[in-house]
């Protein structure tokens, strides 16, 4: 069987030729070309498991290079090789669809991992990714927006490029995350979701990056962090806009140099991680007033991906619904939506998107006899004008007055902080009802922050249902 065969596209002799000596001690064919028509005249002849370019080449951009093959070559990868700093070149050649890149002056390592993931895309289907394939999307819906949405995350899937999904609370942006590893060539290394926000500021270099035994004081183990735990897979980056400003700092540094170093470490290793971030706020909101760093968001957001809140795909209703049932329902039991059940759905906007239907659903079946479910059993909150779940500080909501929490002649506290706790624990529990434990909503409703929320739930032991 032959080697696979990849294009280098260089002018400058030394790095072409430390490029082919590298690539042939990998046990690959090499052709080599030192300017665009050489190269447009190779690719014409072979077909190519990748292409690696220069951007700057003595009769054109490597960006054009991207764009042809893009276009005219779909199985063949593309990759970049930029000036060491020069983000920007990096990230336009991704947005035009380069596969990945290498920065100058090249590091032999990075290149041959950023190699070997290109030359998987060529090889059989792998075992998940197969699985995955044959059990059909995960993400349900037949409406144009899924449609879409499943179009762009196959294309996605083949390349190495960081993704930014936004959406609403519940609109699906970690299952459509998983569905771009599932179906990269990645699926067999792991996905691992971090919810950023949910970390203790104090703690969170350490859960990135991980730690040297005996580095602080309860260091008892040498520990990996989410960024070696993800190695050669897909790290999600949840709730982003959550992250302190001094960690994003260390974030940009790691996805640039693709290197981190554990805490009490001397020596930086390479990591290969795709970075997929999700966030329901606007980051480039964030970025404006200043609690995102611009070089991080650049960096974060070069392929932004869109999920569509349930409302704008409403005709999915049907399909969701029975997916959710046959998963909720016992099994030998088939259970049904009565008369206007669909309608009513349909007219409610969905504020918390799936994982609401999900809750009502869930809820509604519990009530429901013979396993019918009828528009009574559903209990929808009073319908409010269509439109995201307010976020904390957006103000959609005029304060109510401070309410008086015990009347004059009430007896007083034997214990202030006890009982203070008490009262702090049943209104959170209070708005978490309310909101079907969706964390984002209420924390809207009580205009805190969904850190902070999080971080009260945890102090006060509250638990969500099972489920
Ligand atoms: N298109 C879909 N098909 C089937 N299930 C879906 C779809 N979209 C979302 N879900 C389900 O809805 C629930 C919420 O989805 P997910 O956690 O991916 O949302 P999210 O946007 O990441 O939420 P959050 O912003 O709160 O983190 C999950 O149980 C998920 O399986």
């Amino acid at each position: 069987m032959s080697s696979p065969r990849i294009l280098v596209v260089d002018d400058e002799a030394d790095l072409r030729e430390l490029l082919e000596i590298t690539l042939l001690k990998m046990g690959l064919d090499v052709d080599s070309a030192a300017t665009l028509g050489e190269a447009r005249a190779l690719l014409a002849r072979h077909a190519y498991a990748l292409v690696l370019t220069d951007m700057r080449l003595p009769d054109g951009l490597g960006l054009e290079l991207v764009r042809e093959v893009t276009a005219a070559y779909k199985c063949t990868p593309i990759a970049v090789v930029t000036a060491y700093g020069s983000a920007e070149n990096a990230v336009v050649a991704l947005k035009a669809g380069a596969f990945d890149y290498v920065t100058k002056p090249v590091v032999l390592e990075d290149l041959r991992i950023m190699v070997r993931s290109a030359l998987r895309l060529s090889e059989p289907v792998q075992e998940p990714a197969a699985q995955q394939a044959s059990q059909g999307s995960r993400l349900i819906g037949e409406s144009p927006a899924m449609q879409s949405l499943r179009a762009q995350i196959a294309r996605l899937a083949r390349s190495n490029a960081p993704i930014s999904i936004t959406g609403e609370s519940g609109s699906g942006k970690e299952l459509a995350a998983r569905e771009i590893h599932a179906q990269s060539t990645r699926a067999a290394k792991p996905f691992v979701a971090v919810n950023c926000g949910a970390i203790p500021e104090t703690l969170m270099e350490a859960e990135f990056f991980g730690y040297r035994k005996g580095a602080f004081t309860g260091a008892a183990e040498e520990r990996e962090g989410f960024f070696q735990a993800a190695n050669g897979g897909t790290l999600m980056l949840d709730e982003v806009a959550d992250l302190p400003l001094p960690m994003q700092v260390k974030l940009l540094r790691a996805i640039q140099e693709r290197r981190v170093r554990k805490i009490g470490a001397t020596s930086e290793e390479a990591v290969d991680v795709r970075i997929i971030s999700a966030t329901h706020q606007d980051l480039a909101r964030c970025v404006e007033t200043g609690t995102f760093r611009q070089d991080l968001f650049y960096r974060l957001n070069v392929i932004e991906l869109r999920l569509p809140p349930l409302r704008e795909r409403i005709e999915d209703l049907p399909l969701l619904c029975e997916a959710i049932l046959a998963r909720l329902s016992a099994p030998g039991l088939k259970v049904s939506l009565g008369p206007g059940v669909l309608e009513a759905l349909g007219e409610y906007p969905f504020p918390g998107n799936v994982r609401e239907l999900e809750n009502v659903l869930e809820r509604a079946l519990a009530f429901s006899d013979d396993g019918v479910i009828e528009v009574g059993d559903l209990s929808l909150k009073a319908a409010r004008p269509a439109g995201p779940a307010p976020q904390p500080g957006q103000g959609t909501v005029a304060p109510a007055p401070p309410p008086s929490l015990a009347p004059d002649d009430a007896p007083l506290p034997s214990n202030l902080p006890d009982y203070l706790t008490q009262v702090e624990r049943d209104i959170i529990v209070r708005a978490l009802t309310q909101t079907q434990f969706n964390r984002a909503q209420a924390a809207a409703l009580l205009g805190i922050s969904v850190r902070q929320l999080r971080y009260q739930i945890q102090k006060l032991g509250i638990q969500a249902p099972e489920g």
